[in-house]
């Protein structure tokens, strides 16, 4: 059970931040970056290659650490209760179990949080959502980059997470494909009422979503200046 207020944000981040060091030198990948994300809200980050999406969204799933800054989640806990559960991370990179089957590795989050019942059906029933049952007993390494994209995206949502992170769900997928998933995340994001954050390079798939934020160099602007506030 979750005991926030019912409208306390999901994440709030305050001049959050992410330095790499490279070789000698320090590298800012995320530069002060404040924002709030809520229940229901969809959002796209859109930024050239390098800017610093993928960094921002691994802080916002609690997945790394700032290097200043302070980023909290109020209305899901503490950093260490998010996953598997709570926040469902989609990677860009290929992030399957290789040894297990698809039905196997959808079902695995479930697994961690202790859930003891067989949940093969209920995975089944998720994979033929995104139009990708007939895949259940392939290993990893069958299946084209897309088709792993889309395993990776109902692992990511099996918990039923209140807040979806997705970078580049859509990378390695044809245009009517991707319109396909996103039309699927959407519905699914709508009925649960989750957050969705996205990565994309697509414009057309980042005008779908409610909101628009833009990186840039490492420097994160809102589509409503407001919201920071
Ligand atoms: N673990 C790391 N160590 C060092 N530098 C890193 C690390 N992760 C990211 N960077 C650097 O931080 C910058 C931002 O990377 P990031 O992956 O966040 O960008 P991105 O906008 O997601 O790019 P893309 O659209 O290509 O996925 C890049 O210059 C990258 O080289």
């Amino acid at each position: 059970m979750n005991s926030a207020a019912p409208h306390a944000p999901l994440v709030d981040a305050a001049a959050v931040g992410r330095i790499f060091r490279r070789g000698s030198a320090d590298f800012v990948a995320v530069k002060a970056a404040t924002f709030q994300m809520f229940a229901g809200e969809t959002i796209a980050i859109i930024g050239r290659s390098g800017s610093g999406k993928s960094s921002l969204l691994h802080l916002a799933a609690g997945l790394d650490l700032p290097s200043f800054g302070s980023i909290d989640w109020p209305g899901l806990g503490p950093r260490e209760r998010l996953r598997p559960g709570k926040i469902g991370m989609m990677f860009q990179s290929q992030s399957l179990v290789p040894s297990l089957d698809v039905v196997e590795n959808v079902m695995l989050p479930l697994a961690l949080l202790g859930v003891q019942s067989d949940t093969s059906d209920q995975a089944i029933r998720s994979l033929g959502r995104f139009g990708i049952k007939d895949l259940v007993r392939k290993l990893p390494e069958e299946l084209s980059g897309g088709q792993a994209q889309r395993v990776s995206l109902v692992r990511a949502l099996i918990t039923r997470p209140q807040l979806v992170i997705a970078d580049e769900p859509t990378g390695q997928l044809d245009r009517a494909s991707g319109s396909a998933l996103i039309d699927a995340l959407l519905s699914w994001c709508s009925e649960t009422n989750a957050a969705l954050i996205l990565a994309t390079h697509d414009l057309e798939i980042a005008a779908r979503m409610k909101r628009q934020w833009r990186m840039d160099h490492g420097a994160l602007t809102l589509d409503n200046a407001a919201a920071t506030t």
